[in-house]
């Protein structure tokens, strides 16, 4: 085979899905918002990440700045070289990284250093499988980190809130999977999709769960019991109320695809691969001989994402409070807000995730954060020809994981917004309403959206010690986007939601598979 050939094919397909959602997963989200009152936040939401897609295709640039854990699945005929075709991967892989269409991802798991080509132990997942075919074909999955926490293995029997036991059943199955949806709320992105595998080991349960993910959207199971369990959950656990980014709405899944995989006696898994609405995985089928491109999967036809819309920058006309602000914030303009409205904000933002707060804990900051705005953004970013920092993408990150900290950083830094995403709990609560600020919700994924609102690159810090998802952007935004979900009044979104929705799903506790 030619080999050159066939990385350049690798290439065009790690671009390809980071930056173009497949046709299946876009009328997916196009259904979804459809569904949604407009002007509601969910269809705010939605709006954003239908501008957010078109606008990743149009800039051949990550759709989430997350691009998540490079999985290929292979099958390839017998007698093609397995070691050579890993070589050309990892290269291209190495490649993508360089020219910012896949963020440096791959760190060592204890220090948290950045290898800073996507390269290392176990990373990327590369798995061969032989067929009797000429052709070879390539699948990947980008999954992010965030959905990735969101995955969940049950060990059955066993007690689940809100739905009682869950028994060594289809009806014990089914209760799992309602619960694996509830308990991702909108941290993963949602409206997200779901692989479910039932039974195998704990590897294999999670192994055959993810490779569900590779089913097209819109197919059906071909076991009738369960395409029953597949309709059953598609429909109740859209009941619950979560919602896009766990706003509240009508769509919380937008897929859910079960297998099957025979167990031992004494266990009985359910594993379930929770992926964000940024679904990005493609495929390819490649000619053995010359290495090129025969066809695409997953590209039954064009889906072009409209435009025009009302997304969340614009909802000042939805009857919406809108509220423009301009960094630092003072007090009184974060009292002022109430969870509900849409900030329009102007200004410099710091970007911070886990390796700062961490650190900020024990250590100053480099720069005086008064007033200032916290950013839970990994982004990616590239040094152009003249040495300027160029933001690829940069989208929020799950806040949760700084809640440890958060409440401690807004005490000591006289910090007044923090913006992520799916929120935070008591504690950073506690903090907002005891020094007035508020947490914003961005739109999870939206990483064109937001990177399109960077005006300046005005610094960073700690690049060498944290790497770049990691390290202190100093970022001037216009006209940057999110929803107040927590305020400086002890009110939550999240809590809410979290709440409505376990009352929903504690409904669906009844047997309804016997
Ligand atoms: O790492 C990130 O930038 C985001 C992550 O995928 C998340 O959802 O929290
Ligand atoms: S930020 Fe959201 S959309 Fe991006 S990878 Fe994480 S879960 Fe997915």
């Amino acid at each position: 085979m030619d080999l050159r050939q066939f990385k350049e094919s690798i290439y065009e397909l790690i671009v390809e899905t980071s930056t173009n959602l497949p046709a299946d997963v876009r009328r997916a989200i196009l259904r979804a918002k459809a569904r949604e009152d407009a002007g509601t936040r969910a269809a705010l939401a939605l709006a954003t990440i239908v501008d957010n897609i078109r606008m990743a295709e149009e800039n051949v640039s990550p759709i989430c700045q997350d691009t998540g854990m490079p999985t290929f699945e292979i099958k390839c005929p017998v007698g093609a070289n397995q070691i050579e075709m890993k070589k050309a991967i990892r290269e291209a892989v190495a490649e993508a990284t360089k020219n910012g269409k896949l963020r440096p991802n791959s760190v060592d798991p204890i220090t948290g250093k950045n290898t800073g080509d996507n390269l290392g132990p176990g990373m990327p997942v590369i798995h061969f499988e032989q067929w009797e075919h000429d052709d070879i074909e390539v699948r990947l999955l980008l999954k992010g980190g965030g959905c990735e926490n969101k995955n969940i293995q049950y060990s059955l029997p066993c007690e689940l809130p809100g739905l009682g036991r869950a028994n060594r059943d289809l009806d014990g199955v089914r209760k799992c999977i309602l619960h694996a949806v509830y308990q991702a709320q909108g941290q993963g992105c949602s409206a997200g999709f779901i692989g479910v595998c039932i039974g195998g080991d704990r590897t294999t349960g999670y192994q055959a769960a993810k490779e569900q993910l590779f089913r097209p959207v819109d197919d059906v199971n071909p076991d009738p019991q369960l395409r029953e369990l597949e309709a059953y959950i598609m429909e109740h656990a859209n009941k619950l109320g979560i919602g896009t980014m766990g706003f509240g709405g009508q769509t919380t899944l937008l897929g859910c695809k079960i297998t099957k995989l025979n167990r031992l006696p004494a266990s009985f898994f359910v594993s379930v691969a929770y992926n964000c609405w940024a679904f990005r995985r493609m495929g390819v089928v490649i000619d053995a001989q010359t290495g090129k491109i025969k066809r695409w999967l997953y590209r039954d036809e064009p889906v072009p994402m409209p435009k025009g819309q009302e997304d969340l920058a614009a909802a000042g006309g939805s009857g919406t409070r809108t509220v423009v602000l301009t960094t630092p914030l003072t007090e009184e303009q974060v009292r002022d807000l109430r969870v509900g409205d849409v900030v329009i904000l102007n200004g410099l933002v710091y970007t911070g995730r886990d390796a700062l707060h961490k650190y900020l804990v024990d250590h100053d900051s480099p720069v005086d954060l008064r007033g200032g705005v916290i950013y839970h953004c990994g982004p990616v970013m590239v040094k152009d020809e003249a040495g300027n920092w160029q933001v690829k993408a940069a989208g929020p990150t799950t806040s949760i994981r700084e809640e440890p900290y958060q409440a401690d950083i807004i005490r000591k830094f006289g910090i007044r917004a923090v913006i992520g995403k799916g929120g935070m709990g008591k504690k950073t609560l506690e903090a907002l309403k005891e020094c007035g600020a508020v947490y914003l919700n961005a739109i999870g994924g939206a990483a064109q959206y937001y990177a399109d609102c960077v005006e300046a690159v005005e610094g960073v810090y700690f690049l060498e010690e944290f790497g770049i998802p990691e390290a202190m952007w100093l970022l001037r935004v216009k006209n940057f986007a999110a929803v107040v979900t927590m305020d400086a009044h002890g009110n939550s979104l999240h809590e809410d939601v979290e709440k409505s929705s376990f009352e929903k799903l504690a409904e669906l506790a009844a047997p309804v598979f016997k």
